[in-house]
């Protein structure tokens, strides 16, 4: 019997076997000899996750502690647990893998050495290890000796809730315990759970300590000028982070401390469907051995990778470390950034392809975080259905929208970052109603906004959002950039953004005592005529 202690505060943890820090090598041998898992002809390992394809938002729970309960923003999505179902739950974990192999990760989460945190996973399967492993920072030899976790992980899909005992929601349990420093994942083999949940846990700690936690992608011009991405699940934050120009930090999670950003990850979980070598060189070419591909449908004669098919799910995710990436910043860090772009993937076709904003509508589109949840990626989404996402990441952040998004003022403003909304989502009329915003012209967009050609062009502003959008841009036909333009129907248009106007300001009546200067950049109140 194997024993080992699982957190700081020492409880103990038996199994029959413990792979510790096992070479990814050995990892993708089990993977294959146990758990049906194939290598692709690129040479990534390919897992079907079966039922659970995306995350289960509905099935996560926080432990209400005393040192929690003022702080978490207790809704829909933050939902308690009481510390009795919690004790009883672990209890079963505890118990379940006493009989098994477990594939232990030991590493850190947070690039800079001043706010990382050690964590320990524990899986029960050696697919989800490489996938730790990969999307983690592995510690380095002498960092393992004497290395105290701050946090464990738990990811035992083999386990299943029982609701009526356990107090869970179906058979799914992902909890958050900050007095114990736990997570638990059960019933679901999905690996973006695991990642995001230690996510969460670093958005609730670091703004103790000043650190502006942030749901984005981050990249570096060789002139070492940082932007960032905020974006919901789907909008671009990986996809366009990647690119050929700029180095990349991270693809997914950032803190922000007063001498720049550091990334969370050493990893990238990017989405793969419909993925071309032509659109998305870097990322096709960081699917390769070490790479783990999830509901990817691969061909049984030869081993191809067919990203097209969707009949296991839209949210195919290939996870890599990001060394992957040719020009990757390996250290994690980067400055303080100049550019910051929100991404939005509006479904209505509404909102301009890129727009400028000021600081007040800034810090009003982070608090609303408008766009649309894409298929997928959480279960029972399968069309674009619009969402307020407050701070771009709604279901990670336990905090009230409001601390996170003063943290961003506050440094929005002491450093004069430029902020852009980029409309990654549908276009509509003459572009095709239904059709998604060019990727290529989406990049040369983002490219204009980082490289200050949109800093001296003509802007309109547009009369219900307020936004102020470029007339030209360079490689992006004048008549994209105008939504009006590309309805067929002008009358269509108008109400379908009025009433997305009045889908803002109702969302935005939750937050209280919201000062007057960011209610500035509220969209106008809608007309009569259009109310529909
Ligand atoms: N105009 C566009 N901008 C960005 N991504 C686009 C665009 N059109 C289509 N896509 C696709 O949308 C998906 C964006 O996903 P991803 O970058 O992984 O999002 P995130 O990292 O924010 O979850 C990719 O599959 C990408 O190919
Ligand atoms: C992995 C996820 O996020 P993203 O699409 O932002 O990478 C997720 O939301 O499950
Ligand atoms: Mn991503």
């Amino acid at each position: 019997m194997n024993r080992l202690y699982a957190s700081m505060d020492g409880v103990e943890i038996q199994c029959s076997k413990i792979h510790y820090n096992l070479p990814i090598k050995q990892l993708i041998d089990v993977a294959v000899e146990k758990e049906g898992c194939v290598i692709a002809s690129n040479g990534a390992l390919c897992v079907n996750t079966g039922k659970y394809t995306g995350r289960s938002p509905e099935d996560r729970f926080i432990v209400d502690t005393p040192s929690v309960h003022e702080h978490v923003n207790w809704n829909k999505g933050n939902i308690p647990m009481t510390k009795e179902n919690f004790d009883k739950l672990f209890s079963k974990v505890l118990d379940y893998i006493k009989s098994k192999e477990v594939f232990l990760f030991d590493g850190f989460v947070g690039a800079d050495k001043e706010y990382r945190m050690p964590i320990r996973v524990i899986n029960e399967f050696a697919f989800q290890n490489l996938f730790s492993q990969q999307m983690f920072i592995k510690p380095k030899k002498e960092e393992l000796e004497n290395f105290q976790p701050e946090f464990t992980v738990f990811a035992v899909p083999g386990l299943q809730a029982d609701p009526a005992v356990d107090g869970t929601r179906s058979e799914v349990f992902i909890v958050l315990n900050f007095e114990k420093k736990v997570v638990l994942i059960g019933g679901t083999k999905y690996c973006g759970e695991i990642k995001k949940s230690i996510f969460t846990v670093m958005n609730y700690l670091l703004p103790f300590k000043g650190v502006l936690p942030m749901h984005c992608s981050a990249n570096m011009g060789k002139n070492g000028d940082v932007t960032l991405f905020f974006g919901l699940s789907g909008t671009g934050k990986t996809t366009l982070s990647a690119d050929d120009d700029r180095k990349l930090i991270g693809d997914d999670e950032h803190g922000w401390t007063d001498k720049g950003v550091f990334n969370f990850e050493g990893g990238c979980y990017a989405k793969c469907i419909k993925l071309s070598k032509e659109n998305e060189p870097q990322i096709w070419g960081a699917i390769r051995e070490g790479a783990l591909l999830e509901n990817v449908v691969i061909h049984e004669v030869t081993g191809e990778p067919d990203y097209d098919d969707d009949r296991y799910t839209e949210n195919t995710r290939a996870a890599f470390p990001v060394e992957h990436i040719d020009n990757a910043v390996l250290e994690g860090m980067g400055g303080i950034p100049k550019t910051i772009i929100f991404l939005t993937a509006d479904a209505t076709g509404v909102l301009p392809p890129i727009s400028r904003l000021t600081k007040e509508q800034a810090m009003y589109h982070f608090m609303s975080g408008y766009t649309s949840k894409l298929a997928g990626t959480e279960r029972g989404i399968v069309d674009p259905k619009a969402t307020f996402s407050a701070c771009f990441g709604a279901p990670f952040m336990l905090h009230r929208p409001q601390v996170y998004a003063q943290l961003l003022g506050e440094k929005i403003d002491k450093y004069n970052v430029k902020v852009f909304l980029v409309n990654t989502g549908w276009a509509s009329g003459s572009y095709g109603i239904g059709s998604r915003m060019k990727l290529k012209y989406t990049r040369a967009m983002v490219r204009a906004a980082i490289n200050g050609d949109l800093d001296n062009v003509e802007y309109i502003t547009d009369p219900i959002f307020h936004l102020a959008i470029p007339k030209e841009c360079p490689n992006v036909p004048n008549l994209v950039l105008n939504p009006p333009n590309t309805w067929y129907s002008i009358d269509e248009y108008y109400r379908k953004a009025n009433s997305l106007a009045e889908s803002f300001r109702s969302n935005f009546r939750q937050f209280k005592d919201v000062p007057e200067s960011i209610l500035i950049g509220e969209p106008e109140k809608m007309l009569e005529e259009y109310i529909i």
